[in-house]
């Protein structure tokens, strides 16, 4: 399906980089109708160029005739990424954002046509096929647009369509996530180091607890609260450890950072908006 359609990346940073790393990888389409461009670092083009085998950068041409822009700067940059590149746009190309907060309306807006607009969240997880992605069409796009979108992220990882509004709670779910993990990572291999383990016994145990435990999840009719409840020995080391953790209110904290990090996505939207203005 998208094996003759040319996408090119605005904003050329991790997220696009884990994007395009995971496209290449799975060959959805051929690397060389894979195009990026940023605000002026040469160097990171390059370096994509270089890694990946996507086309070599021609400043307007691949916008011009690219059949999917893909909205990779940050949320504050929107406004003055599109100003640049709206000349070269057309209203048939199908638009995908993977900008934390930033409606499908205002893209549009600031595109100054009805342009199909598809917004998303995946996570970095995309350059190993990993990630976990929620999308929502804005009110321009149709099923066709949904569904090349759809392939796209399904090519890395798994997709989910959402309602648009929902795509705050996502950003600060699975968007955010895999820093998440990492934090529990770092925090695990600090207590194995104070234990006396050496650093990389500690890593792989702990990574392979990880995927050992998200794969029992997967098992079917598989419930966290059960498999905790298998792991806890009465008054074993495991109650003992759980125990500590509550104390340090462990439930309320995951609990907080995820709505702090959906605020912090509908904070962003509206801070990018006033930015224009
Ligand atoms: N990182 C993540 O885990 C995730 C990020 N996202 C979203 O992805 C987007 C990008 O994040 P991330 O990759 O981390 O950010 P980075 O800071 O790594 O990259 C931002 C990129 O945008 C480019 N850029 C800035 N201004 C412009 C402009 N005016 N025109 C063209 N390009 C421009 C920068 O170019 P230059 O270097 O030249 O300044 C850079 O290549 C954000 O909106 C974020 O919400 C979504 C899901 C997960
Ligand atoms: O931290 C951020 O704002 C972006 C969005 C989701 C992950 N990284």
């Amino acid at each position: 399906m998208l094996h003759d359609k040319r996408i090119c990346f605005i904003g050329a940073g991790s997220m696009a980089e884990a994007l395009i790393s995971g496209l290449v990888s799975k060959k959805l389409l051929p690397a060389q109708q894979i195009y990026a461009n940023n605000r002026g670092n040469s160097d990171r083009i390059t370096e994509l160029v270089t890694r990946y085998g996507i086309a070599a950068p021609d400043k307007e041409d691949p916008i011009r005739t690219a059949d999917i822009l893909v909205l990779a700067m940050k949320p504050k940059d929107v406004a003055t990424a599109i100003e640049g590149i709206r000349s070269f746009t057309r209203p048939d190309q199908l638009v995908i954002s993977v900008l934390a907060g930033t409606s499908t309306d205002y893209i549009s807006s600031l595109l100054g046509h009805p342009a199909a607009v598809i917004r998303t969240m995946p996570n970095t997880s995309a350059a190993i096929g990993m990630s976990a992605t929620a999308l929502a069409p804005g009110q321009y796009a149709t099923e066709e647009d949904m569904s090349i979108a759809t392939t796209v992220f399904e090519a890395v990882g798994i997709a989910e369509v959402v309602k648009e509004e929902e795509l705050h709670a996502v950003t600060g779910l699975s968007g955010s996530g895999p820093a998440y993990v990492y934090y529990l990572v770092e925090a695990m291999e600090d207590a194995g180091r104070d234990m006396g383990l050496e650093p990389d016994v500690a890593r792989r145990l702990i990574l392979q607890t990880i995927i050992g435990a998200a794969n029992m999840l997967l098992e079917p009719g598989a419930e966290p609260d059960v498999l905790r409840r298998n792991v806890t020995s009465p008054n074993g080391t495991t109650a003992a450890g759980l125990a500590v953790l509550a104390e340090h209110g462990f439930q309320e904290a995951i609990r907080a950072c995820i709505r702090r990090a959906t605020e912090r996505s509908e904070e962003m939207g509206a801070e990018a908006s006033v930015t224009s203005k």
